[in-house]
């Protein structure tokens, strides 16, 4: 077994409750090192039918004179339910879970969001480990303890924050990963260049063939760097009372697109590339940014082979009804995410709604 230690560890710094994020080929196998973040006796294992034939196997030799079970998901955002959740929780109940058991995530971001709001909710909240799966979940979701599940009214409208005890990001799991969810992952590389980090934006730039060609060393960078630059955020403010909300770039439009499309039709990392293209659009409208901002972020995205445009057959007006549902709001009014450029990402309250209306309009 070809077990290496992680080419990268960045620290999630919250007191008691930090956690490291190992970054590194082979680390599923590193027993030791994420078995050591299991208190108890009991671990329910969070999983879908698509990673579990691949990687399971891993995980269970390294859970030896543990009481444990999988529980396995269908794929896809569709399945990030309450109802799942229902089940996962009985399973817990089933394994005779107590307090000090842990629920692992061996996925990519669907099961991560569920898994840690599993873990937050049974007996009020037990430990969990992030082992994702998909780049996404590698350098987002499983770095910040925000987890949920998605209503059919919207994208993640239920939830909790819980950090995990640890985030184990072997990044030979990529291997496998499909070319298109890939391409998703990056969108989450870029948007955290596009909100805070203008140098890692022009070193995206200058490594999109690299990284599209999955070279390592450029791809180890790419994660750790935004991995890096999470941490930072949420250490700052853990539950978005503030700063943390500018890691939504491109999710009031990329969320409504993803429910509307019944999140069938967009994966989340495309429609925040088509949702952070609108935010810039809406920037230049009300003079915040320039069209050359907006150029330079389009030609990224593009480069990627990620998205720009919205699909076919979306209603403006539905998409701005579903964006009057996101968190972020204040009563009565839209707050959105907009920028003055690359690397200087905005909280903007009272976004007139003709506005949005005016780019949601032009972009169908
Ligand atoms: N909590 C957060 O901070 C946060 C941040 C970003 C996104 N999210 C959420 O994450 C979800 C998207 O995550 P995602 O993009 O990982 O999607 P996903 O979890 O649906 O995984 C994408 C696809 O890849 C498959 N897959 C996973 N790992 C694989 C592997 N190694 N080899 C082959 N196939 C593999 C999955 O089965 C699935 O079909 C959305 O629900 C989004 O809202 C949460
Ligand atoms: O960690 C965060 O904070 C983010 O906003 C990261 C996003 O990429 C992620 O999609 C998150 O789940 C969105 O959060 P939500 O609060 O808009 O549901
Ligand atoms: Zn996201």
């Amino acid at each position: 077994m070809n077990i290496t230690t992680p080419n990268e560890t960045i620290q999630v710094t919250l007191g008691e409750r930090s956690y490291p994020v190992w970054i590194g080929r082979g680390l599923l196998d590193d027993h030791a090192r994420w078995r050591a973040a299991l208190r108890g006796r009991h671990a329910l294992v969070i999983s879908n039918r698509t990673v579990a034939p691949l990687y399971l196997d891993r995980i269970a030799q390294g859970l030896d004179g543990l009481r444990w079970s999988p529980f396995l998901l269908d794929d896809g955002e569709a399945h990030k339910s309450f109802a799942n959740v229902g089940l996962a929780l009985e399973a817990l109940a089933t394994l005779g879970a107590t307090r000090d058991a842990c629920v692992i995530a061996l996925g990519g971001g669907v099961v991560g969001d569920l898994a840690g709001f599993t873990a937050a909710c049974w007996m009020r909240g037990i430990d969990f480990i992030q082992m994702p799966t998909t780049l996404l979940s590698m350098v987002d979701s499983s770095v910040g303890g925000k987890t949920g599940v998605n209503l059919p009214a919207g994208k993640n409208l239920v939830g909790a924050f819980h950090q995990p005890r640890a985030v184990v990001a072997d990044i030979g799991t990529l291997d496998s990963l499909p070319a298109r969810e890939y391409r998703a992952g990056m969108a989450e590389v870029i948007k955290g260049a596009a909100i805070g980090d203008e140098a890692f934006f022009a070193w995206l730039e200058q490594h999109a063939a690299a990284l599209a060609a999955r070279e390592e060393t450029a791809l180890v960078q790419a994660i750790a760097t935004k991995v890096r630059y999470k941490a930072g955020v949420v250490a700052r403010d853990e539950t978005e009372q503030g700063e943390r909300a500018l890691l939504n770039l491109g999710h009031t439009f990329g969320h409504a697109l993803e429910t509307a499309g019944h999140y069938t039709t967009l994966l989340h990392g495309e429609g925040v590339a088509v949702g952070m293209l609108l935010a810039a659009r809406l920037s230049e409208r009300l003079s915040m940014s320039t069209p050359s901002d907006t150029q330079r972020l389009q030609r990224l995205l593009n480069a990627t082979g990620l998205p720009t445009t919205v699909p076919s057959g979306y209603d403006p007006e539905q998409l701005l009804a579903l964006m009057r549902l996101d968190k972020k709001n204040t009563a009565g009014t839209l707050r959105l995410i907009l920028w003055r450029g690359i690397g200087r990402a905005e909280i903007v309250s009272g976004v007139d709604e003709a506005d949005v209306l005016a780019v949601l309009r032009e972009a169908v």
